[in-house]
């Protein structure tokens, strides 16, 4: 099944538009697993069992494992999803970008080493930088559109004059090339910061029902409220709200899975208040 199959069967079978994210942090977790030899594996695989029926997806941050020479355990968990949790589809957040050749390296990683279901991309080099993604149909391709982060509006929200002499803001236009020219095979996505409510009601508008990936609830404090209500599709759908840290540190105890299920399900009824009124 492809990505977006898989995804759009998870927002039905789950009710629900959140994403986990998976960002061990190994000095944030309880104290009967800080020391064991497998603990990121341990902890995350914790988190994706005990969250895995209230989710559309699960979002691990490459560079959470490869800082800790985890990548094993990434490997090892995103197969464990595979198997004990079919169809709960995992987007791999590496943020990958470069020319054909190398980009080539980074379709194999991401998705034969690691099997995972989607990747993210900086669209920075252009199509041909992320041709390679776009070839591989049943795969998920999240571009960077705009981002949550403060500095955000440093690059993205510069203005771009178009050949019409018109023009609008770099960030819309990534939107609307996505959609528009690299969306062929239907398997783009784009990333949108919970932080920039009126930008996501922007992208919303230009590019129909291609699904965002929307980070910052939670830690970074956006608003749901605004992003649902900005950036859902007509049926109430369309996005991925991701939450990390505020999930899965939400209990420090021998509880911790229980304690994030409580607050997965918290930010998932929360969405759902909001995604048909
Ligand atoms: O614009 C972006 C793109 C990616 N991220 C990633 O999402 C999570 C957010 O973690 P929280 O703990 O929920 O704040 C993290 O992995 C980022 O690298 C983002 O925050 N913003």
């Amino acid at each position: 099944m492809s990505f977006m199959q898989s995804l759009q069967q998870a927002w039905t079978r789950n009710n629900s538009l959140v994403c986990v994210g998976l960002d061990p942090e190994p000095s944030k977790f309880p104290a009967h697993l800080r020391d064991k030899p497998d603990a990121v594996f341990e902890f995350c695989r914790a988190i994706v069992d005990a969250t895995a029926d209230l989710v559309c997806a699960f979002k691990p941050q490459i560079a959470h494992f490869a800082a800790l020479r985890a990548e094993d355990a990434l490997e090892r968990l995103i197969a464990h999803i595979h198997e004990k949790h079919p169809g709960v589809p995992v987007i791999l957040d590496a943020k990958r970008g470069d020319i054909g050749s190398t980009a080539q390296h980074y379709v194999s990683e991401a998705f034969d080493r690691y099997g995972a279901d989607a990747v993210t991309l900086n669209p920075y080099l252009g199509r041909d930088s992320v041709q390679p993604f776009l070839d591989r149909a049943d795969k998920g391709v999240i571009l960077l559109c705009h981002t949550s982060n403060a500095g955000a509006a440093d690059l993205q929200e510069l203005f771009v004059s178009d050949e019409s002499g018109g023009g609008k803001p770099l960030y819309q236009h990534v939107a609307q090339i996505v959609a528009r020219e690299w969306n062929t095979h239907g398997n783009c996505a784009l990333v949108t910061g919970a932080t920039w409510p009126e930008q996501l009601a922007e992208v919303r508008a230009l590019v129909g029902d291609v699904p965002l990936l929307v980070p910052g609830v939670g830690a970074q404090g956006g608003d749901v409220e605004a992003v649902v209500r900005n950036g859902r599709t007509i049926d109430g759908s369309g996005l991925m709200i991701s939450s990390s840290r505020a999930i899965l540190y939400a209990g420090s105890g021998e509880d911790f899975a229980q304690a994030a299920r409580t607050a997965t399900q918290t930010l998932r009824d929360t969405i759902n208040r909001y995604r048909h009124g």
